[in-house]
C-alpha cells in the first residue's frame, strides 16, 4: 500500500452522469501507479463511474482528463472508448469465444494497428507474466475461472494502457480460487505504472489491493481515504456495516456521549460536541450477570440477545438497545450461556477500544 497523495494524477475527473432519476455526482484524482477501490451499495453508481471513465457513458457535464488531456468535456470534446489508452477487466471477462486465448490477449494490441507477428510476440510475453503460456492455443470455454481472470488481466495489461479499470475482476471466483488470484492480481497491480480504479463489494479485495478507498452511496463519495483509516472510523452505517463495526451519533460532554439512537457512552477523549464512535464486535465482553464487586462499571448495560449468526470462527450476537450492538463471542460461550434470542446477558465494552472521530 503506498501514498501517492503527492504525484501528479494520471486521472482528474469532475463526473456529473444523469441518469433518470439518479444523479452521479463524483470527483475522482488517481496518480500514477495508484489503485483506488471504488466500494458501495448496489445502485450508488460505481459501474456508471467505470463507464464515464471507459467512455461507455457520455458525462452530462464535468470534465474526465487523462494526462491532462480531456477525454470528455460535454458539448466540446469526446474521445471514443477506442481510442482511450485503456485496459478492462469485466467481472464476467468478456473474452471471445470463438478466439484462442493467445488470440484473444492480441486483440486490443491488432485493433491498434499492431502487426500480427508483433502482437502475438506481445501475447506471448504477458501470457508468460499471467502464468498461461501452455494455454495459449486454447478457447475460453476451456478455461476454468481463475485462467479466465488471468487471461483477461493479459489482455488489458497488453496494451500497456495508462489506465486500468476493474469492475468486480474476482466476483465470479470461489472462495480458494478468488484468495490465490487475489495475491496474484495485487503483485500485477503493483507493477502496473498507469493508474487503477477497481469497483468491488468485497471489503477484503479493497482493503488488499488498494491504496486508496472511495465510498460512494446514492451518487456522492460519502469517504475516501487509506483503507486502515476508514476500517477503523467508517463515516456511514454502510461502510460499518461492511467493516463489521457498532457505529453511533452522538453528542458529547465530559466524557460522555449521549448516543442518537439512546443509550450513553464513556470515552477517553472526544475531538467535538458532535461525534461518532465505532468500536468491533470484538471489544464487548458479555457476563450472565454483573461482577458483584463491580457496582455500576461504565460502558456497561443489561441486553437482550435479539439474533445471532455464524461468523468466520466466532458467533456474532445482535443485543437489543439501545444501544443495539453486535458482540462476538465463541461457539463454547454461546452454547455455555445459552444466548438464545430473548436471552439477558451483561455486556461491557472496553473503553480504550472506542474509537471517538468527528465525520
Ligand atoms: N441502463 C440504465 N438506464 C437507466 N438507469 C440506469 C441504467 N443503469 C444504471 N442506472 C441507474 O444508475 C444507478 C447506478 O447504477 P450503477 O450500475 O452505476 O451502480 P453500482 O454502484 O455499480 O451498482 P451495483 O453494485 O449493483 O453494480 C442505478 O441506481 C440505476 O438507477
Amino acid at each position: 500500500m503506498t501514498d501517492h497523495s503527492g504525484e501528479a494524477p494520471v486521472v482528474e475527473a469532475r463526473i456529473r452522469v444523469d441518469r433518470g432519476d439518479f444523479r452521479l455526482d463524483v470527483d475522482l484524482s488517481v496518480a500514477a501507479g495508484e489503485i483506488v477501490a471504488l466500494l458501495g451499495p448496489n445502485g450508488a453508481g460505481k459501474t456508471t463511474t467505470l463507464r464515464a471513465i471507459a467512455g461507455l457513458t457520455a458525462l452530462t457535464t464535468g470534465v474526465i482528463r487523462v494526462d491532462g488531456r480531456d477525454w470528455d468535456r460535454p458539448s466540446d470534446r469526446f474521445v471514443a472508448p477506442a481510442d482511450r489508452s485503456i485496459g478492462m477487466v469485466f467481472q464476467d471477462y468478456l473474452l471471445f469465444p470463438h478466439m484462442t486465448i493467445r488470440d484473444n490477449v492480441a486483440f486490443g494490441l491488432r485493433a491498434r494497428g499492431v502487426t500480427a507477428k508483433q502482437s502475438g510476440k506481445t501475447a506471448d510475453h504477458w501470457l508468460d507474466v499471467v502464468g498461461l503460456s501452455t494455454h495459449a492455443a486454447s478457447k475460453p470455454g476451456g478455461l476454468s475461472g481463475g485462467q479466465a481472470q488471468r487471461a483477461a488481466l493479459a489482455r488489458a495489461l497488453a496494451i500497456e494502457p495508462r489506465l486500468l479499470l476493474l469492475d468486480e475482476p474476482l466476483a465470479a471466483l470461489d472462495a480458494g480460487t478468488r484468495m490465490v488470484i487475489r495475491g496474484e492480481l495485487s503483485r500485477h497491480l503493483d507493477r502496473f505504472s498507469g493508474a487503477t480504479v477497481m469497483v468491488t463489494h468485497d471489503p477484503l479485495d479493497a482493503m488488499i489491493l488498494a491504496d486508496r478507498l472511495v465510498v460512494i452511496e446514492a451518487g456522492r463519495i460519502v469517504q475516501s481515504g487509506a483503507p486502515a483509516r476508514i476500517a477503523r472510523e467508517p463515516h456511514t452505517d454502510y461502510i460499518a456495516d461492511l467493516m463489521g463495526l457498532n457505529r453511533y451519533t452522538g453528542s458529547h460532554m465530559d466524557g460522555r456521549v449521549e448516543l442518537d439512537g439512546g443509550g450513553v457512552l464513556h470515552v477517553d477523549a472526544a475531538p467535538a460536541d458532535r461525534v461518532t464512535v465505532a468500536f468491533p464486535p470484538s471489544a464487548t465482553r458479555l457476563r450472565p450477570a454483573p461482577h458483584p464487586d463491580d457496582a455500576n462499571p461504565p460502558n456497561a448495560w443489561h441486553a437482550t440477545v435479539a439474533g445471532a449468526e455464524q461468523h468466520a470462527h466466532t458467533v456474532r450476537v445482535t443485543l437489543d438497545g439501545p444501544p443495539r450492538l453486535l458482540v462476538d463471542v465463541t461457539a463454547a460461550q454461546f452454547a455455555e450461556w445459552d444466548l438464545r434470542p430473548g436471552a439477558r446477558v451483561f455486556c461491557e465494552v472496553a473503553a480504550d477500544e472506542i474509537r471517538c472521530y468527528t465525520t
